[in-house]
């Protein structure tokens, strides 16, 4: 099925789905004024439709001035596919786990499974002490960031970690949110004020991902010195 959007300046964009696949793509005909519209694919895991059209919108116009500078005969247009991600649960209470598989489309494994599974953003959110020696072998994630506290079984497996190449958000940092909607009912702020301060984690995480690149430091110890360095008087 392919639906027609309209957007200023393009002459002709499309966004298409096959049903039997599953295919979404964008189809993008930005200016055939010198020629047909040539361009490349991108294929990638969009947030929405709408940030893969605006994507798909930039490359086709960029095409467009690309060609007509290189004094080709040769129009602008460009193709997007969008990859969809793959939401994989685990809940050793089955129920817990079948309800968010029906609510997001996800994919049930059983709890044992769920560390070895090859993924691209591994999420602890039930008991802490998931990534252990005897665990680290069986990650077959890029990302580790979850809601549990303390995932690490000792701060030393932060260095092993970042040895095997997964990139660790320390748990701390990531799950601060819940804190700081708590302390934010203390001090009486409105939830719009709080929401604002818990959008900030994403900031923090940055930070110290930043400040362990540049440091060479493991992420948790950088959290852990950013953390220290307020209580030091
Ligand atoms: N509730 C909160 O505000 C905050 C919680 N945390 C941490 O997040 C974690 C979860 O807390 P809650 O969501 O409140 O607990 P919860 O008890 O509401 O949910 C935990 C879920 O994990 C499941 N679970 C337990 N062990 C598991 C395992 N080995 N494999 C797969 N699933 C397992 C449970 O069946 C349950 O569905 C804890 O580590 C907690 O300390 C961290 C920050 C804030
Ligand atoms: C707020 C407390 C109880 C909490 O669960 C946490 O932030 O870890």
């Amino acid at each position: 099925m392919m639906t027609p959007i309209h957007a200023d300046g393009f002459e002709q964009v499309a966004l298409c789905r096959d049903e039997e696949t599953g295919l979404r793509s964008v189809v993008v005909i930005h200016d055939t004024t010198l020629g047909p519209a040539l361009g490349g694919v991108r294929m990638h895991a969009y947030p929405d439709e709408d940030a893969a059209v605006v994507d798909g919108l930039w490359l086709a116009e960029a095409m467009t001035l690309k060609a007509a500078a290189a004094g080709l005969g040769l129009g602008g247009g460009w193709s997007i596919m969008i990859e969809a991600a793959e939401l994989i649960v685990a809940d050793t209470d089955p129920r817990r786990a079948d309800a968010v598989a029906a609510r997001h489309g996800a994919r049930v494994v059983a709890p044992e499974a769920a560390l070895a599974v090859a993924c691209d953003v591994l999420a602890p959110c039930g008991l802490g002490s998931v990534v252990t020696d005897q665990t680290l072998p069986w990650l077959e994630c890029r990302i580790i960031v979850g809601g549990a506290n303390n995932v690490l079984a000792t701060p030393a497996h932060a260095a092993m970690l970042q040895a095997r190449g997964i990139l660790y958000a320390p748990d701390f940092c990531v799950n601060a949110g819940d804190l700081i909607f708590l302390e934010e009912q203390l001090l009486g702020h409105d939830s719009a004020h709080a929401e604002a301060r818990v959008r900030q984690v994403g900031v923090r995480v940055a930070e110290v991902l930043d400040r362990s690149r540049r440091t060479g430091v493991s992420t948790a110890d950088a959290a852990t010195e950013l953390a220290r360095a307020r209580l030091r008087p």
